[in-house]
């Protein structure tokens, strides 16, 4: 079977149906209620929705640490030998970045190689590459305290891309490594909310040049609508709590664009609106 054909048909993730109740009985707490939602490989999906609509039960449910009470989730990766779900490659990103504090840069990104299985002989080198990618390989000595908290944000996707690299050297990339990359899935929650406006605009820019680079598939999680336009070729609608999607938005910018631009905050104006409908209509 012809892995990268056949896989890059499919959905990256497909949730059909999820659902995800806290708690049982009367006191249950419904936070998704038959969440349907494709994400193609290589798209980067933005999702919105009022505090508590359950954006970041749906994160922690696609990334695995959490299970629906209903429906199902899929996610259709490029393995060996091509079946859906093997060698799957997800990993997540918060608004906290998390590190290490002990361990240096590199200390922290080589954690998260030995924990991919990467040999010990192959971390330092793939660690600086990695560093590379995110413009920062002259601060691998450094501790996370001795940053700023942009650079510890793009150390925190440094290693959440390492917890996407394969255990071995990839050397060339085949059309079946490439269809690997695309079904990587980078889960977001949030991971700029609390930089200020200047760094959160290089960090989309970064984001977008490492998005494409290395054909991700982003599901990203933001409150900030022109953020979402910014950086999303789809932005999806939740509802107030149960989460529901109530509606998604092509966004057919041509990018880079730019979060000040007029396009992106009429687009953006117009979601908000629906957004606003959305919370007066659950009297939120
Ligand atoms: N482990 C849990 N146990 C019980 N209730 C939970 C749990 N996790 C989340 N909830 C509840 O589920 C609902 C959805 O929470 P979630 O954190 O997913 O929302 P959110 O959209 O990410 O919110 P915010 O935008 O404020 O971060 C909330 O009412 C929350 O209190």
């Amino acid at each position: 079977m012809t892995a990268d054909v056949q896989v890059s048909a499919e959905p990256a993730v497909r949730l059909s149906e999820v659902s995800k109740a806290f708690g049982t009985g009367r006191s249950a707490l419904l936070a998704l209620d038959r969440v349907s939602l494709d994400v193609a490989p290589g798209e980067f999906v933005c999702l919105v929705g009022a505090s508590g609509c359950g954006k970041s039960t749906l994160l922690n449910l696609v990334a695995g640490l959490d299970r629906p009470s209903g429906g199902t989730i899929q996610q259709h990766a490029a393995g060996k030998d091509g079946k859906d779900g093997q060698g799957s490659r997800v990993a997540l990103m918060f608004q906290e970045p998390a590190l290490f504090p002990w361990l240096t840069v590199t200390g922290n990104l080589e954690l998260a190689l030995k924990m991919r299985g990467v040999p010990r002989a192959e971390r330092r080198e793939r660690a600086g590459a990695l560093l590379d990618t995110v413009h920062l390989r002259a601060f691998a000595k450094k501790r996370p305290h001795q940053l700023s908290g942009g650079m510890r944000q793009r150390i925190a996707l440094a290693r959440a891309l390492a917890l996407t690299e394969q255990e071995h050297a990839s050397g060339t990339v085949d059309a079946q490594e490439e269809a690997a990359a695309r079904s990587t899935v980078l889960l977001m929650d949030e991971p700029f909310g609390a930089l200020d406006a200047m760094t959160r605009d290089l960090l989309h820019d970064e984001i977008e040049r490492i998005w494409r680079e290395r054909r991700l598939t982003v599901l990203f999680v933001t409150h900030n609508v022109r953020e979402a336009v910014r950086l999303g070729d789809r932005v999806v609608l939740l509802s107030s709590r149960p989460g529901r999607v109530v509606e998604e938005f092509p966004v057919p910018l041509e990018r880079p664009r730019r979060i000040d631009a007029p396009e992106v905050a009429a687009l953006a104006g117009t979601i908000t609106d629906r957004l606003r409908e959305e919370v007066g209509r659950h009297g939120a």
